[in-house]
């Protein structure tokens, strides 16, 4: 089954919003866990506990993973599983890109079958190129994976490139439509990043034919009631997520954080049914 349609039936049968996964300091310190790996192991793992039978994806960010070498990364294998085990998607957060034969390497690394890195869908950074992305998105497309490619990215620093203007618009807008076109033989396997954060998305979004995620909502100011505004007839292809706002106030609050959330997701004019 391909990305597209395993994120429609998530998304029906959850609602539409991704959990991020972010165990940094600030967070432990609200769970009251040691900045060690026992810390990291704790949180993130008690987050899918707590939200696994009602999320429809979560996405872990692998630099909190990274952070504490191997053991991290084994964490993050753990999680992964306990994602998978709880029916819902995985999409690791690690933001990658470089020249084909590496990007292969990267592909193999987190989409490959037997990888033990394995995601359902990961992010994406296009700045070698979205050509230059290929191994992966042709990899995603095999397995019924997903990628997510940056476009307009939630920070303030973002807007310097991303908004710079070419002869086809801005770059954000040239990475919609090269991941627009190659979409229509990728079964819509990629989706793009677009943050929550601005007063407009900065590209044109409505022929877009893929997922598109939307991180900044709570912590870094962007609101689920903004969405509407922001992308207008592109609304039904959005997936807000979150993670300080639903995981950054101690494992007592994680579910009821998570369930305000999806009721503001939920009210959203979702015009389109097949995210
Ligand atoms: O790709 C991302 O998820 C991402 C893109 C972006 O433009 N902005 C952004 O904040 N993110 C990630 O989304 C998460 C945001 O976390 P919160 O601000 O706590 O919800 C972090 O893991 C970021 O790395």
């Amino acid at each position: 089954m391909s990305y597209a349609s395993r994120l429609a039936a998530a998304v029906a049968d959850r609602g539409r919003l991704c959990v991020g996964i972010d165990p940094m300091p600030s967070v432990l310190d609200a769970w009251r866990l040691p900045h060690d790996v026992q810390g990291l192991e704790r949180c993130s793992r008690a987050i899918v506990e707590l939200l696994g039978d009602r999320i429809a994806v979560f996405k872990p960010q692998s630099a909190f993973f990274e952070a504490y070498g191997s053991r991290g990364i084994a964490v993050l294998e753990q999680v992964l599983t306990d994602i998978r085990e709880a029916g819902a998607l995985s999409l690791l957060d690690v933001k990658r890109g470089d020249i084909g034969s590496s990007m292969a390497g990267y592909a193999d690394a987190y989409l490959g079958e037997d990888a033990p890195v394995r995601a359902d869908a990961i992010t994406l950074s296009p700045y070698l190129g979205v050509g230059s992305l290929r191994p992966a998105i042709d990899a995603a497309v095999a397995g019924g994976q997903g990628v997510y490619v940056l476009a307009r990215t939630s920070n303030p620093d973002g807007a310097g490139i991303q908004l710079a203007a070419t002869d086809r618009g801005s770059v954000a807008q040239l990475v919609v439509e090269e991941a627009r076109e190659l979409n229509v033989r990728s079964e819509n396997a990629i989706g793009l990043v677009v943050g929550a954060t601005h007063a407009e998305a900065g590209c044109r979004l409505d022929d877009f034919n893929g997922s598109i995620l939307v991180p900044g909502i709570g912590a870094q100011g962007g609101t689920v009631e903004g969405l509407t505004s922001i992308f207008g007839a592109a609304i039904g292809r959005v997936l807000p997520t979150a993670s300080r706002e639903v995981i950054g106030h101690g494992p007592l609050e994680v579910r009821n954080r998570a369930q305000i959330l999806t009721a503001e997701v939920h009210k959203l004019p979702l015009s389109d049914p097949n995210y």
